[in-house]
């Protein structure tokens, strides 16, 4: 076994972003707990189809969603408002691992399933009033690998891409919600399911 390439699936990898803080760890959960997590998380997080309105236009968000947290504090955007579940058992074994690395107690998580590749997420920033200033954003995939894109909000020649990986962590923090847009773009390549979790403070 070549151990260099192992260990390098572990090592965290700064993306070349102007005006940003994002660091990305391929391989923060083994294949084993992410192929368990990625199970456990399709079957019994309460999935839901919100219905959102932008530009006067109400149709169904094009991927399921869910809302956990350990406060009720509601959350707001696009013109929906998400009320907390309580945390499950295995949210909060995620969660303890990944505020090992972040060093911020995570009172929320958002869960995002993109059945297929015709699901997606627009261009957004996450900079609602209720995340306060420079947020922390702790970001992980299970399931199948999408495409994460960033584009500067001022400079047009300023994009990033990655993707994200089984079992991998994303973590965006600093200006990066104040100064880049963020997307998952749909693609005709992708038939499978993909399971997403932004942790966050929601006040
Ligand atoms: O699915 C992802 O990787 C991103 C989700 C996202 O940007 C969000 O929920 O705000
Ligand atoms: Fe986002």
């Amino acid at each position: 076994m070549n151990l260099d390439l192992f260990d390098s699936q572990n090592k965290p990898i700064t993306l070349d972003m102007d005006d940003a803080d994002v660091v990305y760890f391929p391989s923060f959960f083994s294949r084993a707990k992410s192929d368990e997590l990625f199970e456990i998380l399709q079957k019994t997080i309460a999935w839901r189809q919100d219905n959102i309105t932008v530009f006067g236009k109400t149709y169904p968000q094009p991927r399921l969603t869910a809302l956990y947290g350990n406060n009720n504090n509601p959350y707001s955007y696009s013109n929906i408002t998400m009320h907390p579940d309580p945390f499950t058992k295995n949210l909060l074994f995620i969660k303890k691992k990944i505020e090992e690395e972040c060093n911020v107690n995570f009172t929320s998580c958002l869960l995002n399933l993109y059945r297929d590749g015709q699901d997606s997420n627009g261009w957004h920033a996450d900079n609602e009033k209720e995340l306060g200033e420079n947020p922390v954003i702790a970001s992980v995939s299970f399931g199948e690998e999408r495409w994460f894109h960033f584009k500067h909000k001022i400079n047009k020649d300023l994009k990033q891409k990655i993707l994200l990986q089984h079992g991998s962590l994303l973590i965006m923090q600093g200006k990066t919600q104040e100064c880049w847009l963020h997307q998952i773009p749909k693609t005709k390549k992708i038939t499978d399911p993909r399971i997403n979790l932004t942790f966050r403070v929601i006040r």
